[in-house]
């Protein structure tokens, strides 16, 4: 696939690169200043957060240690099948921790609701929850999320970490896909 071939899949760009990486900065301004004085782990949810997990880490001033899990609600479709399995779990005890779960996305937020409880059945000091987009119409259950990079319209997007059928992560902005692509 050449680049042309990607941007003719794509609708809409509804996130440039410099925007991402300005609100990172951003937020992890605020990151350093709530955590002031407490150790913390960042737990990046894989595969769709490696992007946004390595970017937030860069843009932190304090000292993090960072852990990741793999779980999966979607195969390889667009939409969530509720059951969310743990494909690889944390190396890191919790036990007293400070927790910001990094997640690229929450979209109907069963996964990240079902996350947290998990983590938080574990014995952290905290578990709090960063996201780079959300799709607030497409809430199916509410969750408190305490970092949010930017909320976006109910639509399937792709690029900076976020696939379809396994494409389009290593896009450095987020865009909806054309219809064709789903033909
Ligand atoms: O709010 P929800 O509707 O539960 O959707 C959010 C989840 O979907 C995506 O992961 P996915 O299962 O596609 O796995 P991936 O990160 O490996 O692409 C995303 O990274 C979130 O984990
Ligand atoms: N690629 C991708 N994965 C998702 N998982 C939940 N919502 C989305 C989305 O809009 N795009």
């Amino acid at each position: 696939m050449d680049s042309q071939d990607v941007q003719a899949d794509l609708k809409e760009i509804l996130c440039t690169k410099e925007q991402i990486q300005e609100r990172i900065e951003e937020l992890a301004a605020q990151i350093d200043k709530d955590y002031e004085g407490r150790d913390l782990l960042i737990v990046g949810v894989l595969k769709g957060a490696v992007m946004v997990m390595a970017d937030l880490a860069r843009a932190l001033h304090s000292h993090v240690t960072m852990d990741w899990m793999a779980v999966s609600s979607y195969g390889s479709g667009t939409q969530s099948s509720g059951v969310v399995r743990i494909i690889k779990d944390l190396e890191t005890d919790l036990m007293g921790k400070h927790v910001l779960i990094v997640e690229d996305i929450i979209d109907s937020g069963l996964t990240l609701s079902w996350l947290k409880a998990n983590l938080e059945s574990r014995g952290p000091a905290s578990v709090e929850i960063f996201t780079m987009f959300r799709k607030p119409e497409a809430a199916k259950v509410e969750i408190d999320v305490k970092y949010v990079g930017k909320d976006i319209p109910n639509e399937f997007v792709v690029g900076y970490g976020l696939d379809y059928a396994e494409k389009y992560r290593n896009l450095g902005f987020v865009g909806s896909l054309a219809p064709h692509v789903y033909a």
